[in-house]
């Protein structure tokens, strides 16, 4: 699903944000990625999700090297790759089926098959009945759940999520994190970057570390 030969990122000024960094997360693994701030967990997923280029070495998504992709094919490769934030950044003026629809308006479908995905996608994260709110009425957990079913819409088969759980408490944090498990159980591949060290020894699931720019650690946690 994702393999990393041999890359490095630096950005202006010589500063490495990665180094050399190699590993392959497989299709339909799920996995955590860990380090302290500034270690470079956002550094690798923007560059998963074409955000930012390696400087040097390989990227394999889905069996496409994308180290050297051309603009014009970025979105289509976006178009399988769900993107979760710590912010979930929701449209607080529209519904929670605006909200999760707005990637599919964008691409144009019609509004009978928005409204079907949608709705779909808000039963696999558990807010059926929600559809009609408005995310300012919403929980915390619910809102980051929001964010989720709009990054599942297009049910893409990677699903990458940067410290998603970083403004829950433990508790809806385990919850986000029971839903990470059972979208990787219909067969989703799924990584994580987080610091918190105690969410993830609650799951026994590989943890790639890093520190510096560089993997240090390839496994489970102890
Ligand atoms: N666009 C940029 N230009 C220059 N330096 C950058 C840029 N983006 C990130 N960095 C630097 O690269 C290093 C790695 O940043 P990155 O955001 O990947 O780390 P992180 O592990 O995700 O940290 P955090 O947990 O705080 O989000 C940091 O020192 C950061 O300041």
């Amino acid at each position: 699903m994702i393999l990393f030969e041999d890359v490095s990122k630096v950005y202006p000024q010589d500063y490495i944000a990665l180094n050399q960094v190699d590993f392959h997360l497989k299709q339909g693994e799920m996995a955590f990625l860990t380090g302290h701030s500034g270690s470079g967990k956002s550094t690798l997923l923007r560059l998963i999700s074409l955000m930012e280029r390696p400087t040097t070495g390989r990227i394999i998504l889905d069996g496409n090297d994308i180290s050297h992709i051309k603009g014009n094919d970025i979105p289509y490769l976006r178009r399988h790759i769900g993107m979760i934030f710590q912010e979930h950044r929701l449209l607080m003026n529209r519904t929670v089926l605006d909200n999760v629809g707005l990637p599919l308006l964008i691409e144009g479908y019609s509004r009978y098959e928005i409204k079907r995905r949608s709705l779909a996608a808000l039963d696999k994260v558990g807010l059926s009945g929600k559809e009609e709110s408005f995310p300012i009425h919403l929980s915390g957990g619910e809102q980051q759940r929001v964010g989720i079913a709009r990054a599942i819409i297009n049910q893409p088969p990677l699903l990458l999520a940067d410290e998603p759980t970083g403004n829950l408490d433990p508790k809806l944090s385990l919850e986000i994190l029971d839903l990470f498990k059972s979208l990787n159980e219909y067969g989703m591949s799924v990584l994580i970057a987080t610091h918190d060290l105690g969410l993830i020894a609650k799951m026994r699931y590989r943890t790639l570390t890093l520190k510096e720019g560089e993997m240090i650690n390839d496994g489970l946690l102890r």
